[in-house]
């Protein structure tokens, strides 16, 4: 992509930037390393009247789900990774699927496509410094990582939807909102985190599942008429409304390879009656990448389950 004359960027140029010059055969573009989760949501029933969605009436609804770390590479060192992630699909018995992939940071550092792709170029030209001078919206974001300090545990994170939605009850009836999954720690593990070991998050994980469920509050933040619920660098004020959906409770872990979470692509437009998109820019670049991205990765894993064949 050649940004300054005028070219549209694309989700393949998204793809192959994010990859960079080596792609990982079968694994996603970004986020690559990660695990499957699966748990169920104890749905209060607090949002239901702001929304006609199935997951949002009180309730226990199935998930499965994803935690991650940013960058392309399935075997980087867990404990190196700025960004932290967790996604979820929830299934309610009617079939309307709502798949969510939430972030540690609140708020993003920009908010295009465009100015995302080159914020990507300027950390790998390590000129990340230069590209927030030049980009004033991304002081809130500046800010956030000045003070976030990574956690010794992906239960112990509080991941965010960072873009804006629509919670819809009737018609002509809606409210901005952003989520996030905010920790419920109910178990200590007495191993320490070994910090030379490069899965030591995932294993930290497994061991802490073992010892009891991981728990998150699902918690809505309400926006306001004062608040731009198409601009993800802006964070919301803290005098916002807050209420809770409910629990998420996982209760199962597996290596990605082996999970049902692997095939699945979080695409944050893929939402439920009652869930709709705001004109958010950012959302529609993530739907089209992630779907490159999965093209890419599936044909991959065909590829090789064929070559395999042969040899058999
Ligand atoms: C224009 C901006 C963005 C682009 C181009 C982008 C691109 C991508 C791509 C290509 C993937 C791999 C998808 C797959 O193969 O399944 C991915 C995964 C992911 N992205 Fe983004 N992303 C963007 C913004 C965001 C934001 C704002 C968030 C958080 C709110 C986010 C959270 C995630 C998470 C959690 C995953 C991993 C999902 C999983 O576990 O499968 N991304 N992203």
């Amino acid at each position: 992509a050649n940004l300054g004359t005028g070219n549209a960027l694309s989700a393949q140029d998204f793809v192959d930037l994010q990859q960079g010059s080596t792609a990982h055969a079968g694994f996603r573009r970004a986020h690559a390393k990660g695990f499957c989760v699966a748990g169920d949501f104890i749905s209060s029933g607090a949002l239901a009247p702001f929304s006609s969605a199935a997951v949002l009436q009180a309730g226990r609804y199935p998930f499965i789900g994803r935690f991650s770390i940013a960058g392309n590479n399935p075997l980087a060192p867990d404990l190196k990774a700025p960004v932290r992630s967790f996604a979820i699909t929830l299934l309610p018995e009617t079939a309307q699927q709502w798949r969510i992939a939430m972030n540690t940071p609140p708020v993003l550092a920009v908010g295009t496509p465009e100015k995302f792709y080159l914020q990507l170029q300027a950390i790998q030209n390590n000129s990340v410094p230069q590209f927030f001078a030049e980009h004033p919206e991304s002081q809130a974001f500046v800010k956030w990582r000045s003070t976030y300090q990574a956690s010794s545990s992906f239960a112990s994170e509080r991941y965010h939807s960072i873009n804006a939605f629509y919670l819809q009850k009737a018609a002509g009836q809606q409210q901005a909102v952003k989520w996030a999954a905010v920790p419920m720690l109910t178990s200590t593990i007495s191993s320490e985190l070994d910090e030379t070991d490069a899965d030591a998050l995932q294993k930290e994980f497994f061991a802490r599942l073992n010892a009891g469920m991981v728990s998150f509050d699902w918690q809505f933040t309400l926006g306001t008429d004062a608040d731009d619920e198409n601009n993800a660098t802006v964070l919301w004020p803290d005098s916002n409304v807050q209420i809770s959906a409910g629990t998420l409770q996982i209760h199962q872990a597996t290596e990605q390879l082996d999970g049902n979470c692997n095939a699945l692509n979080f695409d944050p437009l893929v939402l439920p009656r009652g869930v709709a998109p705001t004109a958010d820019p950012i959302l529609r670049a993530r739907a089209a990448a992630y779907a490159e991205s999965h093209r890419r990765r599936a044909r991959e894993v065909l590829v090789q389950s064929v070559v395999g064949d042969q040899h058999e």
